[in-house]
């Protein structure tokens, strides 16, 4: 048996905070194989970004282990850790706040390749140029800079700028939560055909499970830092095993939480119903 692209065990991070600590990720393992989606779903609070935030190692975990292709990076110093973070990045919710409003379109894909050693500025560009096409934006696109894009081809930028360093994992925090549902359905289509393509992991991050279903083959459910299921999209969306993800199944189906989710997964999302 092949090993797990990403295989996380035992997973510990607490945050400081006045008077001691508090345990946001408590003795989380999880895996997911390459070229395969894993979704983590939960409510508000309950430790999905800072299970990114652990994964890019933006944060230290107190203990446990991050093996990404048979390393772990859990506890590795930043001096080892910098010639591996081409191989992880994140796509972030606000696809405006993410990037940097002074620079073009161009420059905003170029500047990770600048980190990794391509010291020509032409040869940077003319990579950013190939990526913005690869995300289906216009030649155009190449000089204007952020405020001149609508929501989804600003995310579309963000998924440029993260794939600029030919990441192996992509960690999409809500990625597509701030954009209406037909751009949300683009950007989706769009990771889908990246992966295709380049057999880049996904760890998927989103509280609406519409997009969980579209995006994702396994799903993991947190409740309070801790993994409450962890199974096959369709185990768990269809026949949750735990009275949490039937909850938060439920809470998905009420019509003023739908807001978000496309008619599409309304409709199959209402299918689940009898299932
Ligand atoms: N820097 C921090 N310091 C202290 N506590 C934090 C910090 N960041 C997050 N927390 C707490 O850790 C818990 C998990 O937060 P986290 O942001 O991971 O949740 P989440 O599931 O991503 O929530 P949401 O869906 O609202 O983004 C929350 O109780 C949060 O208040």
């Amino acid at each position: 048996m092949t090993k797990p692209f990403l295989s996380v065990e035992n997973l510990v991070v607490d945050y400081h905070v006045p008077g001691g600590t508090f345990r946001a990720v408590d003795d989380v393992s999880f895996s997911v194989d390459k070229g395969k989606t894993i979704a983590v779903v939960g409510e508000s609070g309950c430790g999905k970004s800072t299970i990114a935030k652990a994964l890019m190692r933006l944060v230290t975990p107190a203990s446990g282990r991050i093996e990404l292709d048979g390393t772990d990076i859990a506890a590795m110093s930043e001096a080892k850790l910098r010639p591996l973070r081409s191989k992880f990045q994140m796509v972030f919710q606000d696809p405006y706040g993410s990037l940097d409003p002074h620079l073009t379109a161009q420059e905003i894909v170029a500047e990770p390749l600048k980190l990794q050693g391509v010291r020509s500025k032409a040869e940077r560009h003319k990579e950013a140029a190939k990526l913005i096409d690869q995300v289906g934006l216009p030649a155009k696109s190449l000089d204007r800079h952020p405020a001149e894009f609508s929501g989804g081809q600003r995310q579309r930028i963000g998924i440029a700028r993260a794939l600029a360093s030919k990441p192996e994992l992509l960690v999409c925090d809500e990625a597509t939560s701030a954009l209406d549902v037909s751009v949300q359905a683009q950007v989706l289509r769009l990771l889908k055909s990246i992966q295709d393509e380049t057999g880049i992991t996904y760890v998927f991050i989103s509280h609406n499970l519409g997009v969980v279903q579209e995006i994702s083959d396994s799903v993991m459910v947190m409740q309070r830092g801790k993994l409450v299921e962890h199974g096959t999209t369709a185990q768990v969306l269809t026949a949750p095993r735990e009275d949490y993800t039937r909850k938060l199944r439920r809470a998905a189906l009420d019509p003023s939480t739908m807001r978000g989710l496309k008619p599409r997964h309304v409709v199959r999302s209402l299918a689940l119903k009898g299932a």
